[in-house]
């Protein structure tokens, strides 16, 4: 299973749904501000556990992170492939420049 891929089918979902159910719907009630505060706290914990050298934590943090991510993409009217296809776009640039680089390297152009 596809974990971003379902999670922003459920991230939209949560657009209709009542807040006072859903942890994402009251978030999109309390509005941009909420959400982009939850991004800072988040952020400034991954950085704390980063500086404890605790590895569970770390991760923990960053799921806390990605997820808030997530949740203001869904907001914005955005998605996670966007995100992907822009790493991916970004990916292929330094695959050719790697390329380019060992080229020269061998000679070869
Ligand atoms: N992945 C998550 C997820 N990760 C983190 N969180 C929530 O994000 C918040 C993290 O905030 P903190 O670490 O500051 O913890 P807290 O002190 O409890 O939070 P606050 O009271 O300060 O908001 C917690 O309330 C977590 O429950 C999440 N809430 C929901 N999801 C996913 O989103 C889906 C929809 O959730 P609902 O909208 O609640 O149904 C769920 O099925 C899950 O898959």
């Amino acid at each position: 299973m596809d974990v971003l891929k379902e999670l922003s089918r459920v991230l939209e979902e949560r657009k209709s749904q009542d807040p006072q159910k859903s942890y994402v719907a009251s978030l999109y009630t309390k509005g941009l501000d909420a959400i982009l505060k939850k991004i800072g706290e988040e952020a400034t914990e991954t950085v704390m556990a980063a500086k404890d050298g605790n590895p569970d934590k770390i991760v923990y943090e960053i799921a806390d992170l990605w997820f808030h991510c997530l949740v203001l993409l869904a907001h914005q009217g955005l998605c996670a492939d966007q995100v992907m296809a822009e790493l991916q776009r970004r990916f292929g640039l330094s695959g050719l420049e790697e390329k380019a680089s060992r080229g020269s390297k061998t000679g070869q152009g």
